[in-house]
């Protein structure tokens, strides 16, 4: 039996770079953006659904990013009709995910874990966290979105005190000794918790 932790927080603040330290310390991670991106290229399966809904967006036979984006940009509709087709795939590949890892404890990095319901798979849930203005200023420097791209992404997800507040465990993110510190006492106490083989 493994042990599913959820690994969410608010956008930039630190998800991937956590789930790199669980994976660093042994756990099997699942990341709901990298399954985006396999499902955006070439032959992924989101690939002719959306190319249905924004033929723009596919033409040159992946998903294109960079145009997503603008359509986002311009019509606060576009989103909610990616999500629509986007979410249910990237929930089947988590399910394949979850049968074929053998590892005891599986972190699953997911922005929108509150925001899909996906908490509900979920043993426990880890929520990442710095202040808001750290998280503007990682996130701008990334220089992979405008502030406006930004601002419309972070009004889509629930607030960071909502997520902290449904979730068992808390990582603060404002040093990497720091975050790796407290994954280390999150993995001890799930190990704890769980009946041992
Ligand atoms: C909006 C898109 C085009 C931005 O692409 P880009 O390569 O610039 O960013 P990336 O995918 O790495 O996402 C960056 C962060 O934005 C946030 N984000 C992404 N999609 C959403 C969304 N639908 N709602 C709220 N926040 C989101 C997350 O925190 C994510 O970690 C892309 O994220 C997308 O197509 N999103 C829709 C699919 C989705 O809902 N993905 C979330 C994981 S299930
Ligand atoms: N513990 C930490 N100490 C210092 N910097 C960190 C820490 N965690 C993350 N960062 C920095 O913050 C930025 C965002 O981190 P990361 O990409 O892990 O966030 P994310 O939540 O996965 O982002 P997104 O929501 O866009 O997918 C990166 O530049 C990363 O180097």
């Amino acid at each position: 039996m493994s042990f599913s932790l959820g690994l969410t927080g608010s956008i930039g603040m630190g998800k991937s770079t956590t789930a790199a330290l669980f994976a660093e310390a042994g756990c099997a991670v699942w990341d709901a953006d990298a399954a985006v991106h396999r499902l955006y290229d070439r032959g992924g399966a989101a690939v002719e659904p959306i190319g249905a809904a924004f033929p723009q967006a596919t033409m040159s036979g992946s998903v294109d990013r960079t145009v997503l984006k603008e359509l986002i940009s311009n019509d606060d509709a576009v989103l909610k009709t990616i999500e629509e087709i986007v979410h249910p795939l990237v929930q089947a590949d988590r399910k394949s995910f979850r049968a074929e890892s053998r590892e005891d404890i599986l972190i699953f990095d997911i922005p929108l874990l509150f925001e899909t319901g996906a908490e509900v798979e979920m043993d426990a849930v880890a929520c990442v966290h710095v202040p808001p203005e750290i998280q503007r200023e990682r996130v701008l420097a990334r220089g992979t979105m405008t502030t406006d791209q930004f601002e419309q992404i972070l009004a889509k997800q629930m607030p960071i005190a909502d997520k902290l507040a449904r979730s068992d465990y808390r990582i603060e993110t404002d040093t990497l000794d720091h975050a790796r510190a407290q994954v280390t006492q999150v993995i001890e106490d799930i190990r704890r918790r769980m009946p041992h083989a």
